[in-house]
């Protein structure tokens, strides 16, 4: 988003760019990045590769809230971007006052970036989601402002498989009580309704990553496991997938869930569902909050249905960590819940292992910044996927042009126009949507031909933000 005023400081910076090829970025295993790296980029990698700025590095401002782990703000800090750094999520008012001056935010599940907040964001140009859901972030908002929204599609689904499995047996072991009790001095030797977790059938609700994943531990334990997933998925080692959820519910001594927050996931499991479960079964829920209807659970569990359950998220948690904040005032039914037997509760530490955290700040960080300097958006879950080869070190006065605009007819021919006075070396375009995103390296640009070139990018109808990054 280069203003003109940044446009004429442009050259001052332009020696200070720094490239990413340094970044830990470039050791991700994710396939995210093995996909970037098999962009035509490829062709040129015996060359050494520009750096673009539009502007100076130390002008970028990033805010990183939740924790968000150090190795993003090693990258960050690496490119030269100011950073500043809170442990926990912020409240509406003061989210506010702060996405109206920053250029990129990090977040984790607890910041709501609405449509409200976003409105005050006038030079937002990315969102970095630290983890794998995005229902957090009004992502048509966001991309209708012209902000790119990227996040770790599965660097914490084994840190929840894992998780999940644990917790599987615990439930079957009645052995959170049993902890609990002994805290407190208290030996209950018992075997009463306490289980072995091999020949049970596990019923996987989602499965996508993280249920895909727990499908192999459940199967490695000697349990049968059932799957439904709106979607037809290929089944891993024997678990076999099932046409309805009525039907999984039936057949199924543990049922755990592994959607994510959407309209249709809302209250998936309420009174009905807990009705069709098996006598003495199980509920987990480490997906999203709103997906159990808990008061329903409540009762199921009251009346012998259900024989305990784990969960991991809650329809509201608390902003950052501390005693007492999980009470009646954030979810009216906290004393019932924990005052039962056989229940769970984690803090919403399904992916939080430093695995996964580690993992997921490269990740991000890196597609991040990536989109920062070279306004690569593959990745992004709610904008065009778009990707320009680097430009070569060779390559003097040509500038890298990042017109993100209505997705309506004749827009390409309204800005080739412009463009073409200059050679336009390589372009290209994409849309999802209203959205569309158009990347051109045009070459022969002289410094005087900049400010021009965006002050008439800036006067199109259907432009929604610009950057030019040389
Ligand atoms: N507790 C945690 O710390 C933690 C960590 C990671 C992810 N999560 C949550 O877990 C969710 C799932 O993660 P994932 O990586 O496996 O996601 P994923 O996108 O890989 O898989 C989700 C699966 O759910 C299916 N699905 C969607 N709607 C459905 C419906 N109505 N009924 C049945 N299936 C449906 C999809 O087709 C997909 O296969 C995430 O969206 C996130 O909210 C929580
Ligand atoms: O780390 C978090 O806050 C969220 C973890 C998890 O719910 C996710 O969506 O990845």
């Amino acid at each position: 988003m280069a203003s003109p005023q940044e446009i004429d400081n442009l050259q001052k910076s332009f020696q200070r760019a720094a490239t990413l090829s340094g970044s830990p970025g470039a050791v991700s295993t994710s396939p995210t990045q093995s996909f970037m790296n098999t962009l035509p980029r490829r062709i040129s990698v015996s060359k050494q590769t520009k750096a673009l700025k539009p502007f100076s590095t130390g002008d970028i401002k990033i805010l990183l809230l939740e924790n968000v782990n150090q190795t993003a703000i090693e990258i960050f800090n690496e490119q030269g971007y100011q950073v500043e750094v809170l442990k926990g999520s912020l409240p509406e008012d003061e989210l506010i006052e702060k996405i109206k001056d920053i250029h990129a935010i990090g977040i984790r599940s607890k910041t709501k970036l609405t449509e409200k907040v976003l409105r005050h964001a006038k030079n937002l140009v990315v969102i970095g989601c630290f983890c794998i859901g995005t229902n957090q972030v009004d992502l048509d908002y966001a991309a209708k402002i012209g902000t790119a929204v990227f996040n770790s599609p599965f660097s914490n689904s084994r840190s929840v498989a894992e998780l999940i499995m644990a917790e599987i047996v615990s439930l079957a072991r009645q052995l959170g009580d049993r902890s609990i009790e002994l805290h407190t001095g208290t030996w209950n030797k018992v075997s009463a309704k306490c289980w072995e977790v091999r020949g049970k059938t596990l019923g996987i609700i989602g499965y996508g990553h993280i249920g895909s994943q727990l499908s192999v531990l459940a199967e490695a334990f000697g349990m049968h496991v059932l799957y439904y997933d709106i979607v037809t998925i290929m089944a891993l080692g024997t678990a076999k997938q099932v046409s309805t959820l009525d039907e999984l519910l039936n057949k199924s001594d543990f049922v755990t869930c592994h959607v994510p927050e959407t309209a249709e996931t809302k209250n998936l499991l309420s009174a009905p569902q807990f009705a069709a479960m098996k006598d003495g079964s199980y509920v987990l829920n480490a997906s999203r909050g709103t997906v159990i209807d808990i008061p329903a659970l409540i009762q199921a569990i009251k009346a012998n249905k259900i024989a305990g359950a784990a969960l991991d998220v809650y329809p509201n948690e608390p902003g950052k960590n501390g005693a007492g904040s999980f009470n009646d005032d954030l979810n009216s039914w906290t004393s019932e819940l924990v005052s039962l037997p056989n229940i769970i509760l984690t803090p919403h530490i399904g992916g939080s292992t430093e695995e996964a955290q580690s993992a997921i700040g490269i990740e991000v960080a890196a597609a991040l910044s990536k989109y920062i300097n070279e306004g690569n958006s593959v990745g992004s879950v709610n904008f065009p996927e778009v990707s320009l080869r680097s430009l070569d070190l060779d390559q003097e006065n040509t500038v890298r042009v990042l017109y993100i605009h209505h997705n309506v007819p004749g827009v390409l021919k309204t800005v080739n126009n412009i463009l073409s006075n200059h050679n336009i070396e390589k372009q290209f375009s994409d849309s999802n949507g209203d959205i569309a995103y158009l990347m051109a390296d045009i070459s022969s640009v002289n410094q005087s031909d900049i400010k021009e070139i965006y002050d008439q990018l800036n006067e199109t109808e259907y432009k929604i933000s610009i950057r030019l990054l040389y």
